[in-house]
Parts: structure tokens; C-alpha cells; sequence
């Protein structure tokens, strides 16, 4: 469920008319609702009141620093993935020790900063980075706490391109390789073994793949405990997805449910890394149609926003709902395909999509609240869109659209006369 709902014949996020935000900010725009995220990452936190746990949030999904101060103030822990996220959850208020550290590649200087600020843990995904860990926290004099992403080597049926758990993938340690990795992380002098970590794929719209994936790592955890390497927490990723189309994923609390269920005898913190299904249905993409343009097979509607702003359905065909933000009655309505002004035949926001238009006309694309902005680009050198955050009738505008002297900045052009 999301705050984005029509009143009186126009969408409101919250209790702001979107007409008037786009009037305001100017398009294309992204509108970030406080009251979904809040409510999407209490469905996490709050069945978990009984067993230990972290709700590590996904910064990938939406890094805006407003978002993160939300869920700061929560009590969220953060999932990063490079030190920029690391700098921008210590700048939104987090708790540098509720924070994870994901990712396949970490540079010794992101290492370093981590560790000087005291993070949760590393999740390490390989031997050669158990070996940097281990050379960087011993130059700093300190220890470095791990947990290995595991590969349980589970089909989370989901896109090919965000699928992670499986065999074929770069990602993790072999399920088969983890105990002797762990003993070898275990024979390092600067390492403190203290958790198990694994993430499957994201989009993921039932449950199985999750619970095999975890009653496998259920599985390492008692023979690393035979080995005498104790494991304090399981952290079992992000990956649960939305509602986009006709999806019909579990709920979070459901989840969160099977989890309990699976840990009732156990003494193990549970951390989960969640960012989809928190920030994708608190946010949409607000665009203007340009021009209508009828084509001969089909007809275009020409909007402001491109696959600069928002990349998923050229990158993934990803389907995403697209609605008129202030619906006309008198208008018939045609098949469009919702594309924007970049040079590619790629650059489109939707396809065939049924609506009732003309020029002007705004448009909001939902559930563009994670891997939206975060994936823009400047391509075609056009300007990143702004950011607002509503809250009940209060609007924020917590990032400014850029300008093309932000764009050029720390560019020099090249003298190539003479
Ligand atoms: C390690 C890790 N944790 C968490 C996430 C968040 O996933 P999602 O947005 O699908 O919840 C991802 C992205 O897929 C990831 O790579
Ligand atoms: N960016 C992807 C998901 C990748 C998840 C990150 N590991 C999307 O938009 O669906």
C-alpha cells in the first residue's frame, strides 16, 4: 500500500495535489512519500519485535539523503556497496555500527574508512578480499568483523539480470568452498568471524527461493559450529519484490513470519537488506507530455522525462504503471508508446499503454521510488531531475534539479590550438 491515491479527480501524494508539485519543482520530477517508506520498513521491523534483528536498508534502491534520514530516525541499519553510500548513510544521521558492507569489489581506501568509523560487518565475497581485509585492518591496528556471502545456488526466478544467487553468478562463495573459506578467513589474525550473509536477486515474488536459501545457510551454521567457528547473525539479503503489474509478491510481514518460524530455536541475530520493496512504492516519476505524435503504426506520446531518468524499462523492458495525474473524462483514449526525447529507440518509458491525452498533460510513472533517480544519467548532457519528499501536506524539495554548470563542473576544456 502507498499514499499515492486520487481525490477529487487529481493524484495526491499524501495530501498534496502532484499538479501543483509539478508546478512548483518543474518536471520531470521525483515524489517520494515519508509515510510509505515509514510504513514499508515497520512491516519489516515491527513483526521482528521479539526476535533479535537489523533491517539493514538497501541504499542502492533510493540513496537520497532525506530518504536515508527517514529511516535512520527509524532505527534502520544501512546495506552499502561503495564508500560513496558509506559517506552518504554517516551524512543522513545512521549508525555507522548498523551498517553492512556489501559488494564484490571493495577498494582498500573504502575498507579503510569503514573500518575507521566502525561499521557491522563486511560481507566478503571472495578469498583475495578476505586477504585485503584482513592487510588494511592490520595497518590500522584493528579488527575487521566478517560475515561471507554464501552462494546457496537457489533459482529466485526472477530477471536474468538480477539474479545473483546461483552458481552462474560473480557473486559470493561457493555453498560447497564456505566452511573451508571460513576456516581460512579463521586462520587470519585481523578478521572477527561473526556472521553468515546471503543475497539471491532482487525482484523475487515468492517465498521458496528464500527459505531453501535459508535453511541451507541454516545448514552451514551447524557445521561451522562443529568446526567450533560460532556464528552470531544470518543476514539473508534483500531481494523481495513489488507490485509493478500483476505481480502478486509476498508481503514483507509474511516473510518476516517464515523467518521467525525457522529461527524459534536459535540464538542468532537477523539481519535483512532490504531496498525495493521499502522505497519502490513510495516514490513516482512525474513527466510532461511534449507532443502527441501519431505514427503510422502506432501513436507517440512525447514526454519530458527519458531513459536518462528513469532506465529500467530500456534496461530490463520493465514494465512500470503509468497514469494521467489528473485523469481526463471528455478525451477518448489511445494506444501510446510514453517515450522520451533521447536519441535511442530504447528510450521509452512504456509501451501500448491505453490513455486519454493531450499536450501538456502530466503523467506520473509509479513505483519509480527505487532504482530511479539512482540509476540516472546525464546522457544526452540533459540535467538530473529534482527530488521532493512529501509528508501529509508538507512538501520538501531535498534535491535540486541540476543545472548544466553543475553538470560541466570539474571539467576543463582542452587547449588545442598551436
Ligand atoms: C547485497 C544486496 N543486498 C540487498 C540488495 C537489495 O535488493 P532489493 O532491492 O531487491 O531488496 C541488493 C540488490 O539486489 C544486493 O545486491
Ligand atoms: N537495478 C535493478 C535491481 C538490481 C538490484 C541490485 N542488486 C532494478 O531496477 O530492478
Amino acid at each position: 500500500m502507498d499514499y499515492f491515491n486520487y481525490h477529487d479527480g487529481q493524484l495526491l501524494a499524501e495530501d498534496v495535489p502532484v499538479a501543483e508539485l509539478a508546478e512548483q519543482f518543474g518536471t520531470p520530477l521525483y515524489v517520494y512519500s515519508r509515510a510509505t517508506l515509514e510504513r514499508h520498513f515497520r512491516a519489516y521491523d515491527e513483526p521482528l519485535k521479539e526476535q533479535p534483528h537489523l533491517i539493514c536498508y538497501a541504499v542502492k534502491a533510493n540513496s537520497n539523503l532525506a530518504v536515508l534520514s527517514v529511516l535512520a530516525r527509524l532505527g534502520a541499519g544501512f546495506d552499502i556497496v561503495s564508500g560513496g553510500e558509506l559517506e552518504r548513510a554517516l551524512a543522513a544521521g545512521g549508525d555507522p555500527a548498523r551498517i553492512v558492507f556489501s559488494g564484490v569489489g571493495k577498494q582498500p581506501h573504502e575498507i579503510r574508512r569503514a573500518l575507521e568509523v566502525g561499521i557491522k560487518c563486511f560481507n566478503v565475497e571472495s578469498i583475495p578480499e578476505l586477504e585485503r581485509l584482513d592487510r588494511v585492518a592490520e595497518e590500522l591496528g584493528v579488527r575487521a568483523p566478517i560475515s561471507l556471502r554464501v552462494n546457496p545456488d537457489v533459482d529466485p526466478q526472477t530477471h536474468p539480470y538480477i539474479s545473483t544467487g546461483l552458481k552462474a553468478n560473480k557473486f559470493g562463495i561457493a555453498f560447497d568452498q564456505a566452511v573451508e573459506v571460513y576456516q581460512h578467513a579463521a586462520s587470519l589474525n585481523h578478521l572477527d568471524i561473526i556472521g553468515v550473509d546471503c543475497h539471491i536477486g532482487s525482484q523475487i515474488t515468492s517465498l521458496p527461493p528464500f527459505l531453501d536459501a535459508m535453511d541451507r545457510l541454516l545448514v552451514l551454521i551447524d557445521q561451522l559450529g562443529e568446526a567450533g567457528i560460532q556464528i552470531h547473525h544470518l543476514d539473508l539479503g534483500g531481494g523481495l519484490g513489488v507490485q509493478y503489474h500483476d505481480e502478486t509478491p509476498p508481503l514483507p510481514a509474511d516473510y518476516v513470519k517464515a523467518i521467525r518460524d525457522r529461527l524459534a530455536n536459535r540464538s542468532l541475530e537477523l539481519l535483512m537488506e532490504p531496498g525495493r520493496s521499502i522505497a519502490a512504492n513510495a516514490g513516482i516519476l512525474v513527466t510532461r507530455v511534449e507532443f502527441l505524435k501519431p505514427g503510422e503504426e502506432k501513436d507517440f506520446a512525447i514526454v519530458d522525462a527519458a531513459m536518462n531518468d528513469l532506465i529500467r524499462p530500456a534496461l530490463y523492458d520493465a514494465w512500470q504503471n503509468i497514469i494521467p495525474v489528473q485523469p481526463r473524462d471528455e478525451t477518448p483514449t489511445r494506444t501510446y508508446d510514453i517515450v522520451g526525447p533521447i536519441c535511442e529507440t530504447g528510450d521509452f518509458i512504456g509501451k501500448h499503454r491505453e490513455l486519454a491525452l493531450a499536450p501538456g498533460d502530466l503523467l506520473a510513472v509509479r513505483s519509480a521510488g527505487a532504482y530511479g533517480f539512482v540509476m540516472s544519467s546525464n546522457y544526452n548532457s540533459r540535467n538530473r531531475a529534482a527530488e521532493v519528499m512529501v509528508a501529509g501536506d508538507r512538501r520538501y524539495l531535498v534535491r535540486q534539479r541540476e543545472t548544466y554548470e553543475q553538470q560541466m563542473a570539474g571539467e576543463f576544456p582542452l587547449p588545442i590550438s598551436g
